[in-house]
């Protein structure tokens, strides 16, 4: 790490923080904790991965931070706005409004077509599409000839496309993935994973992904290592090989433990 890298991410500005995040399913003795004390802050412009091994609480992260599942303790925030502060009907339309989402299985309306799931989030809004930058995004990723299509006319890459495009759509503060490569061929989802990369590097987009492959998270800024609902570890400008030695490394521990 560089005196200038640090110096950078000590000016950059925080997209979304999670700060002492605990996750509790259950009571008794069903009692799961799958969040303990989680710090972490994402950072405008910048594409992290979470990793770490089944069950380490990558997803509840994700959905808390995102404002999907409500957290036991500590705060998140989504810019400067405090998650636990909102009332369900200001959390469903800060999510809407200011979160983009791509998830494994695509989630798009089969009787829309590819433009009408893409502006879809921000027809709910009762907003405009900014036409300039919908035909950026959607050139981005090479959909210009399918807009007529619907779902079940597109392959799975495409229809990935499309939800990478709706997520794109309303220039949302941040973006979250959850496993966006894991339904595509290796071909497909480097496509994908890509275009994430360069709403990043280009547009500024946050976005942070969970995934279980060393590959995709080569594609990140920086990865962060999960385990037992804790943060272990960060990997920063991280190749596949340096990703796969540590997820090896946690292995080991996990098996001598
Ligand atoms: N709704 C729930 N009720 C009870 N326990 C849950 C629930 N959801 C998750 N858990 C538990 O919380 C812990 C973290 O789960 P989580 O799904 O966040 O892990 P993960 O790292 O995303 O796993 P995977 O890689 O398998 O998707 C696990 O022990 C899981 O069993």
């Amino acid at each position: 790490m560089t005196t200038t890298d640090t110096a950078d991410r000590a000016t950059a500005v925080v997209a979304a923080q999670a700060a002492d995040l605990t996750k509790v399913y259950g009571r008794g003795e069903t009692r799961v904790v799958a969040l303990e004390g989680v710090t972490i802050d994402f950072h405008e412009a910048e594409f992290t991965a979470i990793m770490g091994p089944s069950g380490s609480g990558k997803s509840t992260l994700m959905h808390c931070v995102a404002g999907l599942d409500t957290f036991s303790s500590g705060s998140v925030r989504i810019g400067g706005t405090e998650l636990a502060s909102l009332k369900d009907k200001d959390l469903t339309r800060l999510r809407r409004d200011r979160i983009g989402f791509v998830f494994q299985a695509f989630n798009l309306l089969p009787t829309l077509t590819a433009l009408e799931n893409i502006t879809l989030p921000l027809d709910m809004a009762g907003r405009r599409p900014d036409r300039g930058w919908l035909d950026t995004v959607i050139g981005m990723v090479g959909l210009s000839e399918r807009l007529g299509h619907r779902p079940a006319q597109l392959s799975g890459g495409q229809q990935q496309r499309v939800a990478v495009a709706r997520a794109l759509a309303s220039r949302p503060q941040i973006v979250f993935a959850d496993e966006p490569t894991g339904n595509l061929d290796s071909r497909s989802g480097a496509e994908i994973l890509g275009f994430l990369r360069d709403s990043v590097r280009a547009h500024r987009q946050t976005v942070v992904m969970v995934t279980h492959d060393p590959v995709a998270a080569a594609y990140a800024d920086r990865v962060v290592f999960l385990a037992d609902g804790r943060i272990v570890d960060e990997l920063r400008a991280p190749s596949a090989e340096a990703v796969l030695d540590r997820m090896k490394a946690f292995d080991a521990k996990g098996r001598v433990s």
